[in-house]
């Protein structure tokens, strides 16, 4: 293992035990990947526990989602992370989280494809906005467990102004950020807005 890859890998770690405390990755879900380069990224084996990961729980994957070396099985949703590569050149890394606010709030925006979050001031740690004073759209798609088909399902969202995450029904959100921190922080963002939102409808956590 390179000695960057190893320290993506470290980091990915560390960050996924964090998420796993904070309660985002139950029974075994969720999924995390860095970009290693323009053909390949550094991705979560399928099915293992995202709060005990030990670099042995990693893989590489080409641009398609294809094992880099035959024999272990990526996560079930690999091809939603190297779209997000190929779609957005930016995109470093990709972190997928299952929480509540993300899980109930998306199933009851599912029929109007987005949910809108106006006037917090935390929309400014989404990167390019800088007024709380902002609108902004977090696309939601119906789940699926057919990846080409999901991947269809949000393709046309990356046609429009740059977002850093989108929602599937009833499962968890993407976020994704120029960097590890980044995406991190974008996640934490879009979870903490998604459960004030949450608040505010009277859902409780
Ligand atoms: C038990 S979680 C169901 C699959 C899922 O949504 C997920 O995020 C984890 O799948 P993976 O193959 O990446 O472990
Ligand atoms: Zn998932």
């Amino acid at each position: 293992m390179t000695d960057r890859k190893a320290q993506l890998v470290d980091e990915l770690i560390r960050h996924t035990g964090e998420l796993a405390r904070a309660g985002l990755t139950p029974a075994t879900s969720s999924n995390f990947s860095a970009r290693l380069d323009d053909s390949r990224c550094v991705i979560t084996v399928s099915g293992r526990d995202k709060g005990r990961l030990t670099p042995d729980d990693f893989m590489d994957v080409d641009m398609d989602g294809k094992p880099v070396e035959p024999g272990r099985v990526s996560s079930a949703e690999t091809l939603l992370h190297t779209q997000i590569y190929r779609l957005r050149p930016e995109a470093s890394a990709v972190l997928h989280t299952h929480s509540l606010a993300q899980t109930l709030l998306s199933m009851r925006h599912e029929r109007a494809g987005y949910i809108e979050l106006a006037g917090y001031e935390l929309l400014k740690a989404l990167h390019g906005i800088k007024t709380h004073d902002a609108r902004v759209r977090v696309p939601v798609v119906p789940n699926s467990q057919d990846m080409p088909a999901l991947c269809a399902a949000i393709e046309p969202a990356f046609a429009d102004e740059p977002f850093w995450g989108y929602l599937i029904a009833g499962h968890g959100l993407y976020a994704w950020g120029r960097d590890l921190a980044e995406a991190r922080r974008h996640l934490d963002a879009f979870e903490f807005l998604l459960t004030a939102e949450m608040t505010k409808l009277g859902f409780r956590a």
